[in-house]
């Protein structure tokens, strides 16, 4: 039997407000303006929040992540402008359904049933400022956030780009324990950029394709507490001390060298959502049960005496399912290591800190 008009008009109604929580205008059910109505967002695949999702990472980012065949759905929130970047990336014909949420009042539409939070939300350096002088507004900011996942998606893996990412990684895990949701897997820095650096500085002074360059980055993710480990790359290789100092220094100052290019217009943003988007997809195909999935990530961990560092993970249905010791380094990445650990202390002090007092 064919449906009334009127149960046309409901049916056409329900599925729209579905698909468009953000804009009650989009579920009045009046006409058949949109061309995707009988989406059923039910597809195989994750789904994937991204808080934030209208900033300088967060656009390339929503556009990259709905090109990517493991997301279903796609939710994109920011407190400005989610609406507009929503109904453009709608548009791209690939198979994630997206939605948008604006403000603090839609932060929980965003985050109900989520597989991945990531988090690009916060301001950027200008120059002159150090990733530590962002702390007083970002962390403030994560720290919201991160109280939206521990309510409405406590088991999501979350990907926390935001800087200074080495205090907003334990700002999130001590917002987390106080909610008693907290799984020291599932929380990762994203340090994934300095790996992109390092495979295309690398590459460029050994006369390689970067895609066929592997540089483990560890410790955490702002100046000397980045530290390239040349001594264990693949393919195989040696520096002399000259191209050792020039790498290693090119590679912690790559944030610098983009903020000092831009004069005031913000960060790496192109290159952060590739690089972000990188590591999305790995932890995914991690979610998904495929072996051997590895990456760096600043997590909790016991390599060092410190309760968090970068390091080479594996990544599973769980996430962060084993966390690399370091392997041997050589005299020049010992001394870069204790010199890493000591200002990573201080940071990841104060962002604890941020929460308990
Ligand atoms: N982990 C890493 O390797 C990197 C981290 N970053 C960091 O990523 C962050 C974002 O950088 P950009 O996208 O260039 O900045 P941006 O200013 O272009 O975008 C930030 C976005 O966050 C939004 N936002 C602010 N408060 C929010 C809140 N409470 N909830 C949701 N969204 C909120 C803003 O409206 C804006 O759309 C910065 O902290 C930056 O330092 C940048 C590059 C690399
Ligand atoms: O340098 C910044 O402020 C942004 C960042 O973290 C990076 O590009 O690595």
């Amino acid at each position: 039997m064919q449906p009334s008009g009127a149960e046309v008009h409901q049916r056409i109604a329900r599925i729209s407000a579905h698909l468009y929580p953000s804009n009650p205008k989009m579920g009045d059910g009046s006409i058949l303006e949109r061309t995707n109505c009988r989406a059923k967002g039910g597809a195989p695949g994750f789904k994937v929040a991204i808080l934030g999702a209208a900033g300088g990472i967060g656009q390339p980012l929503a556009m990259l992540m709905k090109m990517n065949p493991l997301v279903s759905v796609l939710h994109l929130y920011d407190v400005v402008n989610a609406p507009g970047v929503t109904a453009d990336i709608s548009h791209m014909d690939t198979g994630a359904v997206v939605r948008g949420f604006l403000g603090q009042s839609q932060l929980e539409g965003a985050l109900t049933g989520m597989d991945l939070v990531i988090i690009p939300a916060g301001i950027p350096r200008k120059p002159g400022m150090t990733r530590d002088d962002l702390f007083k507004i970002n962390a403030g900011i994560v720290r919201t956030l991160c109280e939206g996942i521990a309510k409405c998606c406590p088991n999501a893996i979350v990907n926390l780009i935001s800087n200074p990412v080495n205090s907003t990684v334990p700002i999130a895990a001590e917002v987390f324990k106080k909610a008693g949701t907290y799984d020291p897997k599932k929380l990762l820095g994203v340090t994934s950029l300095d790996v992109v650096r390092a495979n295309t500085f690398v590459a460029e002074v050994l006369g390689l394709d970067p895609r066929e360059v592997e540089v483990p980055v560890v410790g955490g993710h702002a100046g000397v507490t980045i530290l390239p480990l040349l001594s264990q790359v693949k393919p195989p290789c040696s520096f002399t001390q000259e191209e050792t100092e020039y790498l290693t220094k090119r590679i912690q100052d790559g944030g610098t060298e983009v903020v000092e290019a831009k004069k005031g217009a913000g960060s790496a943003t192109l290159s952060m959502a590739y690089a972000a988007v990188k590591f999305a997809d790995a932890c995914l195909k991690g979610l998904r049960g495929d072996a051997s999935v590895v990456a760096c990530a600043f997590v909790a961990s016991q390599v060092t005496e410190l309760p968090f560092f970068a390091s080479k993970v594996r990544l599973g249905r769980t996430g962060a399912e084993e966390v690399y010791q370091l392997g041997p380094l050589n005299e020049y990445e010992r001394i870069g290591l204790e010199k890493a650990k000591k200002e990573l202390a201080e940071s990841i002090q104060k962002g604890i800190s941020f929460i308990r007092n």
